[in-house]
C-alpha cells in the first residue's frame, strides 16, 4: 500500500546514503507478531504493550509526532518505570495514518541518520489511532476517560489561527465555527478538547494537562488562548474553570524530520527487512523542554532526557529564532540558487556564511541567554544538523506555510532590530528572498499564499502592496529604512540574482545593537 504522502515523495536523491549492506531475505510485514522476527536488526519494544495505560491522547499523528514525542514516551515504557504512559493517536484531516499503521498493529520503524551511520528501531507505545471524521464519539470517549491524562498536539503554526501581532484567535473560519454550531461532532482539536473538558468538568473528573508541540512562541499560552477563546463562546463557567484547572505548559521540542519518500521506504525494506508502510527518517538530535505546569500527573520523562523547566521562553526563542528562521530564510534563498535539499546548499561557502551571520550578527544580540546553555556551541551544532546529508532535508519542506513562519520566527527578530535604531540586512534579505520565491513558485499550504503571490507580482520590485498584508507584516510597512532595505534587497535579487545579492549583503557590517 502507499500512502498519498508516500506516493507524493520524490526520489532519493544523489549524495543520500544508499544501502551497501546486501538485501535482508525475506523481508517480514510489521506486526506485533512478527516482532521477534525483527530483533537481530532493529531495536524493538520487549515492554508488554497490552499493559500500557493510555494516558496520552495525541492530535495529528505525522513525521515529527512519531520522531520526537512517541520515542521519548517509548523510551519511558521501554525504562519500565512507569507502564502509565501509552499514547493514542488521533487524525483530523488525512485517513492515510491510519490505513498505514493500523496493519501493522502501530508499530512503526525509526530511523536516525547521520553522516557517520545510522541506527533504526520499532516504536510500540502508540497503542491505538483513531481518525476523528469516521469516530467522534470514540475520540471523546477517549478524551474523557479518566486514564487520560495529557493532551499533545502536532498540528502545524497554522492551525492556530493566532493573529502573529495580537495573539488573539480569530473564531470566524468554518470549523471553529462548526465546533461551536455541533459540540458533538467537532472539527478541530480545540472543539475536542472543549467538549471533552466540559463534559469532564460535569462528570467531576479531573481536567487533563494540554502540551503544544507546535513551533510557535510561548505554545502553552497560544493553546490556552485558543481553548478558553472557544470556550467563552459556549460557556463562561466552563472558561473559568478551564483557565483555573487546565495546565498548558509550554514547550520547545526540536528534532529535524523530513517527509519519508517511497524510496526511503523501500530502502528500510532492504536494509533492515522490515516492511513498514510508513516508516520516519529523522536526525540522531534531539530536544524537548516542557514547563513543569502538569494539572494530572507528569510523565517521568525527565528520566529519558526531557528537561522540566520553569520557564520554556529562552530555549523556545534561541531554537525558533535561530534554527525556524534559518530554516525559513535557507529554504527561500536556497530554493532561489536552484538547490533542492538544504545539505546541498551548506556545502556552498557563501551561503554557509550566510547562515552563519545571519544567526551571530542579527539573532543572537537579542536572545536571552537560556541557562545551561552555550550558543556558540549550539549554533554550531545547528549549522551541521543543516548541512547532515544523510537526512536530506528537502527545501521545499522549509518553504511551505511561509505567511505563518516568516511572522512568528523571522519577522519578531527584525521588528526587535529595527526598535533597537538597527538595520538587519540578513534578515531583510531573508524576507526579499521569500517575495521573490512567491512571485517565482506556487506557496504552499498557506492560506494567505495565494494572496500574497498576487500581491508580490503585481509590486514587482516594489515589496509595499506585499507590506500590507497586515497580519503577517503588522506596522513594518511604516518603517522607512526598512522598507527601502527591502526594496533595495528585492531590486537586487531580481537584478543581479540571489548569489551576487547574498554576497552584497554579507559585506553591509552588522549594525544590531549589543
Ligand atoms: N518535522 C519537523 O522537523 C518538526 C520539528 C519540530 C516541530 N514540528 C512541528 O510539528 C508540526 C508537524 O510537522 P510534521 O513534520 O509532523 O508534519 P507532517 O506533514 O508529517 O504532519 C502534519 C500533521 O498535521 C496535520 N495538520 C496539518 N494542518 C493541520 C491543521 N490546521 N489542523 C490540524 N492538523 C493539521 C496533518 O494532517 C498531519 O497529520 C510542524 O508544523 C511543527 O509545528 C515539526
Ligand atoms: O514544520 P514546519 O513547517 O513548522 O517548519 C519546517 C522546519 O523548519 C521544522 O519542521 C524544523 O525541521 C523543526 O522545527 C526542527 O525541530
Amino acid at each position: 500500500m502507499t500512502t498519498p504522502e508516500l506516493a507524493l515523495g520524490s526520489p532519493v536523491p544523489a549524495g543520500a546514503p544508499r544501502t551497501t549492506a546486501p538485501a535482508v531475505a525475506p523481508v517480514h510485514p510489521l506486526s506485533e507478531k512478527t516482532l521477534g522476527l525483527h530483533g537481530e536488526r532493529l531495536t524493538v519494544p520487549t515492554y508488554d504493550r497490552a499493559g500500557l495505560t493510555p494516558a496520552v491522547v495525541h492530535f495529528s499523528v505525522g513525521g515529527f509526532h512519531r520522531a520526537h514525542q512517541l520515542t521519548y514516551f517509548d523510551d519511558l515504557a521501554q525504562l519500565d518505570i512507569s507502564a502509565g504512559w501509552g499514547v493514542v493517536g488521533v487524525g483530523l484531516r488525512h485517513r492515510s495514518m491510519q490505513e498505514a499503521l493500523a496493519p501493522q498493529d502501530h508499530l512503526y520503524t525509526v530511523v536516525e541518520r547521520s553522516p557517520d551511520g545510522e541506527r533504526a528501531r520499532v516504536v510500540g507505545v502508540l497503542t491505538d489511532y483513531l481518525f476523528a471524521p469516521d469516530a467522534p464519539g470514540a475520540v471523546l470517549d477517549r478524551l474523557t476517560d479518566p486514564r487520560t491524562r495529557m493532551v499533545t498536539m502536532t498540528i502545524t503554526g497554522a492551525g492556530y489561527h493566532l493573529d502573529p501581532h495580537t495573539g488573539a484567535m480569530d473564531l470566524s473560519g468554518p470549523d471553529l465555527q462548526r465546533d461551536l454550531a455541533d459540540p458533538a461532532r467537532p472539527c478541530t482539536a480545540f472543539g475536542y478538547i472543549v467538549e471533552a473538558l466540559d463534559r469532564r468538568r460535569r462528570a467531576g473528573t479531573p481536567p487533563f494537562t494540554v502540551v503544544s508541540c507546535d513551533n510557535m512562541h510561548r505554545n502553552g499560552d497560544a493553546t490556552r488562548a485558543a481553548v478558553v477563546g472557544l470556550a467563552r463562546q459556549r460557556d463562561e463557567v466552563l472558561a473559568r474553570w478551564i483557565t483555573d484547572r487546565v495546565g498548558f505548559p509550554s514547550s520547545m521540542v526540536d528534532r529535524i524530520t523530513p517527509q519519508t519518500t517511497a524510496d526511503e521506504r523501500a530502502e528500510v525494506a532492504r536494509r533492515y527487512g522490515v516492511d513498514d508502510r510508513w516508516p520516519v527518517i529523522t536526525e540522531p538530535f534531539s530536544q524537548w523542554f516542557i514547563e513543569d505546569d502538569f494539572c494530572n500527573g507528569r510523565p517521568p520523562l525527565d528520566a529519558v532526557g526531557v528537561r522540566f523547566v520553569p520557564d520554556v521562553a529562552p530555549y523556545e526563542l534561541m531554537k525558533t529564532r535561530l534554527l525556524n528562521a534559518g530554516h525559513s530564510a535557507l529554504g527561500y534563498l536556497g530554493t532561489l540558487a536552484g538547490h533542492v535539499r538544504i545539505d546541498e546548499l551548506m556545502g556552498e561557502p557563501l551561503f554557509a556564511a550566510y547562515a552563519a551571520r545571519f544567526m551571530d550578527d542579527e539573532v543572537t544580540p537579542l536572545l536571552p541567554q537560556p541557562a545551561g546553555v552555550d550558543l556558540t556551541d549550539y549554533k554550531a551544532v545547528l549549522l551541521q544538523r543543516f548541512a547532515n546529508p544523510a537526512i536530506a532535508d528537502r527545501l521545499e519542506r522549509l518553504c511551505r506555510r511561509g505567511s505563518t513562519k516568516v511572522a512568528h520566527h523571522v519577522l519578531p527578530s527584525l521588528r526587535e532590530s529595527l526598535d533597537r535604531g538597527s538595520r538587519a540586512p540578513l534578515l531583510t534579505l531573508a524576507v526579499a528572498g521569500w517575495i521573490r520565491y512567491l512571485q517565482l513558485h506556487e506557496p504552499a499550504e498557506d492560506e494567505l499564499g495565494p494572496r500574497l503571490q498576487a500581491l508580490a507580482r503585481a509590486g514587482g520590485t516594489d515589496p509595499r502592496p506585499v507590506l500590507a498584508v497586515r497580519p503577517v507584516f503588522g506596522n513594518l510597512g511604516e518603517h522607512p529604512a526598512f522598507v527601502a532595505d527591502l526594496e533595495r534587497a528585492l531590486r537586487d535579487l531580481t537584478a543581479d540574482g540571489v548569489r551576487a545579492t547574498v554576497a552584497a549583503a554579507l559585506t553591509r557590517p552588522g549594525t544590531v545593537a549589543r
